[in-house]
């Protein structure tokens, strides 16, 4: 891709560079150094040494990762600082925004290094103090985000995932980890057990274990009531979102923007309250039958979910993602057998593989198939979980949240987990 700043342009593609333009060398590109030379180009900078080139002094940058958690911390942490009158970027897996509007639509949850310049340039140009950005693993190990310097940086949990790409579940605990090794002000979630930090400029958050930003109580009744204890002092908040794993969503967006912002904690929890959740995350369809569409793609994700229902009977339609960690397929499968009442096991997103051969992967994880259908075809498993449901159940299609198609090969088919539901009801 290219950018440019201060009239000159910048590239990361060989194929791009040329005697005007400057090449920026990086881990993922630096192997066609030479093609770029050969192309005529006599300029080059390492991706890490861009900040020398826009002046991002009056923008702060936010980083989020962790396994699950990232899109939605983000997104409450933008609406919060909307709330209480800044300026505001987000990006990540739902795209890019800027002060409330959608500017990019879906990418990759972190862009390469001239991506993420590219949106900060943006946010700057349009006055935001803050660039809330979501990190995946991924760019961590790419190194994407070389060359950023991080206001705060914030920890929601480390599961599994992507261990197709990191191979093992250690190297990725050490990829997640690596990202707080530093000085940078940073907020840790307390309760998770393989979380490592340098306890320099730390603060955080926890249900369980002592922490800054404590939960000291929480209850569900139309959404959740949270007892926040900080410094000796107790404060609260309610949301109309469920599960316990929000809980932890809206405690460390409260406690990474009382850091951000230094604003009275009862001030930053009343700004939270006005944030509604993200769409396609614990999204309520509709109310009769009870229909909940997730974005849950991982075992711990889906056991967050499920066991937010443990008082109903609960009918699990979800698959998983082809060209993705396959290990993960049978403890989803384990997983979903074991909260719910009904399972109708259906296709995600494909890719090249081949759908059937993805939820056999998932079968193996499932012991009794008694309660268990099997539909390749999600229109159809949609529609059959809604024929299936009564007034005790509840609906759960999970995995795909709001993306807007379905992968099959390369191509992207239109594919709204929403509206299949809306046609049924
Ligand atoms: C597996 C993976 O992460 N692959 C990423 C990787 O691909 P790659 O190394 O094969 O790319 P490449 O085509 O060889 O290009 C590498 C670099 O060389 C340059 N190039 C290339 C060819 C050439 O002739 N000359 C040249 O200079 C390119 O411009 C580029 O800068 O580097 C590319 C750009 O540097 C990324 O776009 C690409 O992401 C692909 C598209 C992808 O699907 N990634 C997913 C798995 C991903 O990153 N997901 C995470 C989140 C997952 C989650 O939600 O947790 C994400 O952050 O989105
Ligand atoms: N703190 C959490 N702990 C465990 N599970 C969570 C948590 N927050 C959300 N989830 C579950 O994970 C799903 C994905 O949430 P979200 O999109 O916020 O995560 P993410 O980290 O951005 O995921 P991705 O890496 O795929 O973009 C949610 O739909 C929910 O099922
Ligand atoms: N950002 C995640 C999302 C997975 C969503 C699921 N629907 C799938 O396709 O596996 C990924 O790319 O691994
Ligand atoms: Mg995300």
């Amino acid at each position: 891709m290219q950018i440019i700043i201060n009239n000159r342009v910048f590239t990361d593609n060989s194929n791009e560079a040329n005697k005007d333009t400057t090449f920026v060398v990086s881990k993922q590109n630096k192997r066609f150094v030479e093609d770029a030379k050969n192309n005529g180009c006599l300029d080059f900078v390492e991706a890490k040494d861009l900040k020398n080139h826009l002046d991002m002094s009056s923008i702060k940058v936010v980083g989020i990762t962790g396994t699950n958690g990232k899109t939605t911390t983000a997104a409450a942490i933008y609406s919060t600082l909307l709330d209480l009158g800044y300026k505001v970027a987000l990006q990540g897996t739902r795209g890019f925004f800027i002060n409330d509007e959608r500017v990019e639509d879906y990418s990759l949850t972190t862009p390469v290094q001239l991506g993420n310049f590219a949106h900060i340039q943006k946010a700057i140009q349009n006055d935001c103090d803050f660039f809330v950005m979501e990190v995946s693993s991924h760019a961590i190990e790419q190194k994407r985000i070389e060359g950023l310097e991080f206001e705060l940086k914030i920890h929601t949990n480390i599961t599994r995932d992507h261990l197709d790409y990191h191979k093992t579940v250690e190297e990725y605990i050490n990829v997640k980890n690596s990202f707080f090794a530093d000085e940078t002000k940073k907020l840790i979630n307390k309760d998770d057990p393989v979380v490592v930090f340098n306890a320099k400029n730390a603060l955080s958050y926890s249900l369980d274990n002592p922490s800054t930003y404590n939960v000291s109580a929480y209850s569900f009744k139309n959404g959740m009531h949270v007892m926040l204890s900080h410094l000796g002092k107790m404060h609260s908040f309610s949301s109309l979102m469920m599960g316990i794993f929000n809980v932890y969503n809206l405690t460390a967006a409260i406690g990474a923007v009382h850091m951000l912002t230094s604003k009275d904690l009862d001030e930053v929890c009343e700004a939270l309250e006005g944030f509604a959740g993200v769409s396609g995350r614990m999204e309520t369809i509709s109310d009769k039958p009870l229909v909940i569409v997730d974005f849950a793609h991982t075992p711990d994700g889906m056991k967050e979910v499920l066991q937010s229902f443990n008082e109903k009977d609960i009918i699990c339609v979800f698959g998983a993602g082809g060209d993705r960690d396959k290990d993960k397929r049978p403890l989803m499968g384990q997983v979903a057998a074991t909260y719910s009442k009904h399972i109708i096991v259906t296709s995600d997103n494909p890719r090249f593989e081949d759908p059937d051969l993805i939820i056999e992967d998932i079968l193996k994880g499932i012991k009794n198939h008694q309660s268990v259908k099997v539909d390749v075809n999600r229109k159809t498993a949609i529609k059959t979980a809604i024929e299936m449901a009564d007034e005790n159940s509840v609906v759960l299609i999970l995995g795909k949240g709001d993306e807007a198609s379905q992968t099959i090969y390369d191509k992207k088919f239109p594919f709204s987990d929403k509206e299949e539901v809306l046609k049924h009801i």
